[in-house]
């Protein structure tokens, strides 16, 4: 390969033949993608060019020049198999929305909620950064599919990236590689053009960084070319681009086109004591809860959970009319922080088989990886993820808040066979969850579908570190999409309002939690993680005609007594805070409610706006 990745070499041959020479020996014959590929090339100039194939010698020979390179410490073996500590440039550590964009051709498609900018400037703008942004590196070029290859109409892309951390990332996060670029050849298909360069060219004999990447960036959708342009950063959403870039923004934008819809949901099969099977979702802001709620470990008896999927789902009505959901990915990109033996046992288990790749969490000693909440002991020395030495008297955090483990889906003992059925599960309810400390209870049931929307319209949570910006700041996130709606947010809440008109009395039905909510004396009111079962089983309940509840301005809430709480150590006092309806508090929330609904003007859906009026009037404001 010309250039290593920590060096380039003078002797290397030189980056116009290697890229010449792989174009002319492509594996594929795919015109678009041929003609894609050379421009890309022509305009960032790398030193060379790799057709990625998703094999395992593929992953070893890319992970060992990673490690050589300093971008990746390879775990103990004993511990971690085939595992990986990446640690990112301390200003390359979440997605960032202020540098995100939505370029449609009108300003109005793009919606008050994105940024945006004309398209045509947009792209003279990156053509400036990526001109010569890949010298000195290699450029990979990744064929994926966003859910399975067997499907009716496979979801294809290729993403070209000079990074090899997101090449693997992608082979854990995506089904990649050679039969995907052959089936998409054979068909001449369809594919997302997604372009990432972490905007870092090295000049003839510059040494590399272990993370490189670029102050200026750009995460940029073009929803009607359906394609991504992404500039300057290495992490998560804002890189590998078949997550939150394709299979949320430009994904939401193709199922508006087309009558589905593209979420950010976590997917969870429920099994009874009686056999009976109840598949529900959920739609949580990014670092409130979906893929510990995904791997649930129910605390009561009898009941079995599945996990289908933790972050995103694509829902179609099959001919019957019912609503089926798909989880378009391969592998978890989990929340390290607060993932433990106790909360989470069963994402524990899936990192602990290995093959994974964990980034900004902290090291032990031993080889092995450490985050806050990981263990109830904590280790008395550690290397934070800063590269600094950490003790239990550090003032620091050891892993960054928005520390990562990215794992094969696969590795999730808990894993619903079906899991990548290409016609997906039926899906029962949809559960809308935020973070808030007060004022939204613990679980309830919402009137029917348009009052649904309407409290996903209104959901509202802390902002977390999954974003840069200010932490703990409430805001609101429509159905946990706020920073994903590939098109206007108004159209996008009237597209939800159309399709349970359109497929009335089908609809899951709609119900809203908050996990995060204090007691009285300021600590969670009620315990979470496992416990959660038992709200899980209140909502199959109401679904069954089994469960009770009491009718309150917001929706159904069980009583206490309607809640299985058999063996739940819990104060009759802060069961009373978690299940509270405060009507005074509620009537506090309708400003912030109409503030929102003003960013939406005239796209507001009038439906939203009856639901508001009728909210006022049973709060009898
Ligand atoms: N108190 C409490 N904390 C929870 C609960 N579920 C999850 N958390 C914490 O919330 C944080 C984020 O949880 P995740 O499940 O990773 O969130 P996510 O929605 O999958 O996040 P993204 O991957 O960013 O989309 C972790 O620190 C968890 O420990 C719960 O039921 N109660
Ligand atoms: O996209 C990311 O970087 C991580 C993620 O899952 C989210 O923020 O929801
Ligand atoms: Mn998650």
């Amino acid at each position: 390969m010309a250039g290593t990745v920590q060096e380039t070499s003078a002797t290397s041959p030189s980056g116009d033949s290697a890229v010449r020479n792989a174009l002319e020996n492509a594996p594929t014959t795919h015109a678009r993608l041929l003609a894609w590929v050379s421009e890309v090339a022509e305009l960032t100039q790398p030193d060379d060019l790799v057709w990625v194939d998703g094999s395992e010698a593929e992953w070893s020979r890319l992970t060992d020049e990673m490690v050589e390179a300093g971008t990746l410490v390879r775990l103990a073996e004993d511990k971690f198999p085939n595992s990986f500590a990446a640690f990112s440039d301390p200003e390359d550590v979440a997605r960032v929305e202020e540098q995100t964009f939505i370029c449609s051709t009108e300003e109005r498609g793009s919606g008050p909620t994105n940024n945006w900018m004309d398209p045509e400037e947009m792209k003279a703008t990156l053509r400036g950064l990526y001109r010569g942004s890949m010298h000195g590196r290699t450029m990979y070029v990744i064929p994926f599919v966003m859910g399975s290859l067997e499907a009716t109409e496979p979801k294809y892309g290729v993403e070209i990236t000079d990074s090899p951390y997101v090449v693997c990332s992608m082979r854990i996060m995506a089904t990649i590689g050679a039969a995907v670029l052959e089936k998409m050849t054979a068909t001449d298909a369809f594919f997302v053009e997604a372009l990432h360069s972490v905007g870092f060219p090295l000049d003839n004999g510059q040494r590399d960084v272990p993370w490189p990447c670029n102050e200026t960036k750009y995460i940029v959708q073009f929803p009607e070319d359906r394609a991504i342009w992404s500039y300057g950063s290495g992490y998560g959403g804002n890189a590998l681009l078949g997550k939150k870039c394709y299979a949320l923004r430009i994904a939401s934008a193709i199922a508006h086109d087309e009558g589905w819809l593209a979420e950010h949901m976590l997917v969870l099969k429920m099994t009874d004591p009686g056999g009976r099977v109840h598949y529900v979702s959920g739609a949580f802001p990014s670092a409130c809860g979906k893929t510990n709620f995904a791997m649930i470990q129910p605390t009561i008896d009898g009941w079995k959970a599945e996990m289908v999927g933790d972050d995103i789902a694509w829902m179609r009505f099959d001919e019957s009319g019912t609503l089926r959901v798909v989880n378009p990915e391969a592998g978890l990109f989990g929340v390290a922080p607060g993932t433990g033996w106790s909360t989470n046992p069963n994402a524990m288990r899936a990192v602990a088989a290995g093959n994974t790749i964990f980034t900004n969490v902290a090291l032990t000693d031993d080889g092995g990886v450490w985050w806050e909440g990981m263990t109830d002991e904590v280790p008395a020395h550690l290397t934070d993820w800063r590269g600094r030495d950490w003790t239990p008297a550090s003032k620091n955090p050891a892993a960054h808040p928005n520390s990562r483990f990215c794992t094969p889906i696969k590795q999730v003992d808990i894993l619903a066979p079906e899991y990548d059925d290409p016609d997906g599960v039926p899906l029962s309810a949809i559960i809308f969850g935020g973070r808030r400390k007060t004022t939204v209870p613990l679980v309830h049931e919402s009137f029917d579908w348009e009052h649904g929307v309407f409290e996903g319209a209104t959901l509202s949570s802390e902002t977390t570190a999954a974003a840069s910006g200010a932490v703990g700041v409430v805001r609101r996130d429509p159905m946990a999409m706020l920073p994903f709606i590939g098109y206007n947010a108004g159209d996008y809440l009237a597209h939800w309002v159309k399709l349970g008109k359109a497929h009335h009395g089908k609809m899951p039905r709609i119900f809203y939690v908050n996990w995060f909510r204090r007691d009285r004396d300021g600590g969670f009111a009620w315990p979470g993680f496992g416990e959660n079962s038992r709200v899980l089983k209140w909502i199959i309940g109401r679904l069954d005609g089994e469960a009770g509840g009491e009718q309150t301005p917001i929706g159904v809430v069980p009583r206490p007594e309607d809640l299985d709480l058999t063996g739940l150590d819990i104060s009759e006092q802060q069961l009373a805070d978690a299940l509270k309806v405060d009507v005074e508090e509620w009537r506090r929330e309708l400003p912030g409610i109409h503030q929102w609904f003003n960013v939406l003007q005239d796209s507001l859906p009038p439906e939203m706006v009856r639901q508001y009026h009728r909210l006022e009037v049973r709060l009898e404001v």
